[in-house]
């Protein structure tokens, strides 16, 4: 069966000037983002894994080139139309949570609801709901400060899908948290996959990048190869771990 393209981008260029220098972060890519993939973004230190994330999101501008959303052209959207994007369509995780420091963990979640504009009891009983999903409706009173790094980061994801978004995006997601906690948020973006989520995630970990079905490699700005799997049970994750790193082995770098 022929995979949907969700993003695509023709001839994707960014570059970033500092005084009188310029640097070419992003060269001409093209690329396919497909729906109900888990897309694993890899690469070394500085390759452009995160600036590749920005563009395809639309949290950033592009140089040159398209970014196509579905047959939409998503780089000449106006500040309005890319908001209502933003707010509608995707859903972004950072590495360390980024939530409201004096918001509840609950406040947090609902946030993008009310903005979206969806009634108040509704909100209520999507956030309940999927804080009760993520194990964490007991600290739905507390503070971001006052609960565990995965804690917060499984509020994070939870603040990502309270829109029902078309894509999450998720950059270094695991990051900040310890080994269990890393396991449980790829545990439960796995688990949203299998459900049909699309997701795109930029990791250096192979096992984080073990969850993902299609891989893309970056190097200085460009797509530098690509691993594809065809299917996911979790007695898998050894094998792809091996498939993985002699892919990189053998190309001598991520
Ligand atoms: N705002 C900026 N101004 C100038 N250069 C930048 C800016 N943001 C990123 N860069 C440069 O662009 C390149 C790509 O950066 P990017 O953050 O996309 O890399 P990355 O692959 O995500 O790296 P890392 O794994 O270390 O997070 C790097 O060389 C970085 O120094």
């Amino acid at each position: 069966m022929t995979k949907a393209t969700i993003i695509q981008t023709k001839n994707l260029c960014k570059t970033y000037s500092t005084g009188s220098e310029q640097f070419h972060a992003i060269r001409n890519i093209d690329l396919n983002i497909y729906q109900g993939d888990f897309t694993v973004i890899m690469g070394d230190s500085g390759s452009g894994k995160s600036t590749l994330l920005y563009l395809l999101s639309g949290l950033d501008s592009v140089t040159a080139g398209e970014v196509y959303f579905h047959q939409q052209r998503m780089d000449t959207f106006s500040d309005k139309e890319l908001a209502s994007f933003r707010a509608g369509k995707i859903g972004y995780i950072y590495q360390s949570s980024n939530l409201v420091p004096d918001l509840t963990l609950f406040e947090n979640i609902a946030l993008p609801g009310y903005v979206a504009g969806t009634p108040k009891r509704e909100v209520k009983q999507k956030v309940l709901s999927i804080m009760q999903a993520m194990s964490i409706e007991g600290q739905r009173f507390r503070l971001p400060a006052e609960v565990s790094g995965g804690q917060q980061q499984r509020a994070a994801i939870a603040r990502a899908i309270i829109n029902t978004p078309e894509i999450i995006f998720a950059d270094e997601p695991t990051g900040s948290l310890n080994y269990d906690q890393g396991v449980a948020v790829l545990d439960i973006l796995t688990e949203m996959n299998a459900g049909g989520q699309s997701i795109v995630m930029v990791t250096h970990d192979i096992k984080a990048a073990c969850r993902g079905n299609r891989l893309i490699f970056i190097r200085d700005g460009k797509v530098g190869g690509m691993l594809e799997f065809s299917s996911f049970t979790p007695d898998q994750l050894q094998d792809r771990e091996s498939l993985i790193f002699s892919y990189i082995s053998e190309r001598g770098n991520v």
